[in-house]
């Protein structure tokens, strides 16, 4: 299953679009909306639009609005009415707050959970409303602190999906932080972590859209916040509460991880995560989740991160769990400014020590003395190919017709007719790589050059090895 980031067809194709979200775009009933361009390839055009920040799709949310056409005053304080509404809406049944920063918190075993209405509810008094709903008798004090094994995960892969670190992968994570003497984390769409976090003894701020979560923590440590334009939902007192969180501790001591939904636009994601880089003054330590095959996309809205070999698995994920897609294994991966020689991988769980590469990689990925470094990108074994001058999958073969390596079964004629355009100017006559709109490969910062395996050159991968040993925190400009 392959995740598109941009909604593509032959006709029209849309991206992000060109207005600074500070342009004070409409509000949908979701929030700040964005403004997205589409592109139409026969009129050789593009046009502009305010859509959803959440959703993807229009089933999510309905919101339309050209941003050549008028929108009067009048207008846009319809649309925030009907926001404040629908906001409103989302917690007028929370009737019960274990935040314990709360006077009036219940004595837990006095409380019950219905997981049809994801509502905690107090038993004698609302018993009867949820008594023939899916429900939890009086929870426990471990369940009130692990809101996720209560709350059913939300399943709209067009905007909130939510899937949940498996066990291995919680582990891996908790263990590195400790390891690396991170004190505070971010939780940026990352509840589960965030729940782990007391037991470890590290200090966590969860920013999260699912407004079901504020039942069980206060503001001091659960914000609502859009990763995909910066957005605090409490208006008031969301960026204060968090800009405590990050003041109580010195930069380098907190990690910001996130997990995205992959469906998500990667520049939209960086505009959210610059807002708490500037909150926190520096670019910190971050674990940014994403599949493999998207590397070229993350590393061009997050120039300094590299992918580790990790492979990141879910415990309710259809295809990326623990024993993969049909015994493939995971392709999401972590990706961060974090040094790679400074990552531990589990050696029992298939990772060994390059020693040529100075990082940890997965145990079938071979060190390639042409292209001088571990090439896997899957995780399994990967071959050199001289004709394309790069290492590729055992599975493909060199093709004199598309002139590049391809799956052995592949359709030479499809993959000449797949036409989607430049992704840096939309225009359909030329490539990315071919986009006169496109900064030369020096204006580039090195470290994403470290990403385009093929193209690296021994000299400056020796460069960024002994860069990469320095420091991976890099002030903002
Ligand atoms: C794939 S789940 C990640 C959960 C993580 N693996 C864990 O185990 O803690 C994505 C999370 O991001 C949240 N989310 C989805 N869209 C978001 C948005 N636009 N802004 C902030 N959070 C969002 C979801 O509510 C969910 O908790
Ligand atoms: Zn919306
Ligand atoms: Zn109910
Ligand atoms: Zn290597
Ligand atoms: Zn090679
Ligand atoms: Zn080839
Ligand atoms: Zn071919």
């Amino acid at each position: 299953m392959r995740i598109k980031l941009s909604l593509q067809n032959m006709a029209a194709r849309v991206e992000l679009g060109d207005l600074a979200v500070s342009d004070s775009p409409p509000y949908c009933i979701h929030g700040p909306t964005l403004v997205f361009r589409r592109y139409y390839q026969e009129k050789h055009t593009s046009r502009q639009f305010y859509a959803c920040a959440v959703h993807r799709n229009r089933k999510g949310c309905q919101f339309f609005h050209y941003t050549d056409q008028p929108l009067s005053g009048e207008k846009r304080e319809h649309y925030m009415s009907l926001y404040r509404e629908y906001q409103a809406s989302l917690t007028q049944s929370h009737t019960v707050s274990l935040s314990s920063s709360s006077s009036a918190a219940p004595p837990i075993n006095s409380i019950s959970f219905c997981i049809e209405c994801s509502l905690l509810y107090a038993t004698d008094k609302d018993g009867h409303i949820h008594n023939k709903h899916s429900h939890r008798e009086r929870i426990t004090k471990e369940e009130a602190q692990q809101p996720t094994l209560l709350l059913y995960p939300a399943s709209d892969n067009k905007g909130q999906a939510q899937y949940f670190f498996s066990d291995k992968t919680h582990s891996f994570i908790l263990s590195e932080m400790k390891r690396l003497n991170f004190s505070h984390a971010i939780c940026l769409g990352t509840p589960k972590i965030f729940e782990a976090l007391a037991g470890a003894g590290i200090k966590g701020f969860l920013l999260d859209i699912d407004h079901r979560f504020h039942q069980f923590y206060g503001g001091e440590v659960f914000q609502r916040f859009n990763m995909f334009n910066g957005f605090f939902y409490d208006e008031g007192k969301g960026k204060e509460s968090l800009m405590r969180f990050i003041e109580s501790v010195p930069q380098d001591r907190i990690l910001l991880i996130i997990d995205p939904p992959f469906g998500g636009l990667l520049n939209a994601l960086r505009t959210g995560v610059d807002i708490i880089w500037n909150l926190i003054g520096t670019e910190c330590s971050t674990l940014l989740v994403f599949p493999y095959f998207n590397e070229v996309h993350v590393t061009e809205s997050f120039p300094t991160f590299l992918m580790l070999d990790y492979q990141v698995t879910y415990g309710n994920h259809r295809y990326y769990g623990d024993n993969g897609k049909k015994g493939k294994p995971s392709p999401v991966r972590f990706f961060t400014n974090i040094p790679l020689p400074g990552l531990v991988l589990p050696t029992d769980e298939g990772y060994k020590y390059c020693s040529v590469c100075n990082r940890y990689v997965s145990s079938l990925n071979e060190h390639c003395s042409i292209c001088d470094c571990c090439t896997s990108k899957d995780g399994r074994s990967y071959k050199h190919c001289h004709q394309c001058g790069t290492c590729v999958k055992e599975t493909h073969d060199h093709c004199l017709t598309c002139k590049s390596c391809q799956p052995s079964q592949h359709d030479c004629q499809q993959k000449s007719m797949r036409k989607s355009g430049c992704f840096v100017c939309g225009a359909f006559d030329h490539k990315k790589q071919h986009c006169p709109s496109r900064p030369s490969r020096h204006l580039r910062n090195d470290k994403r050059k470290m990403s385009f395996v093929s193209k690296r050159k021994p000299v400056l991968r020796k460069r960024l090895k002994s860069k990469s040993n320095i420091s991976s925190s890099t002030s903002k400009t």
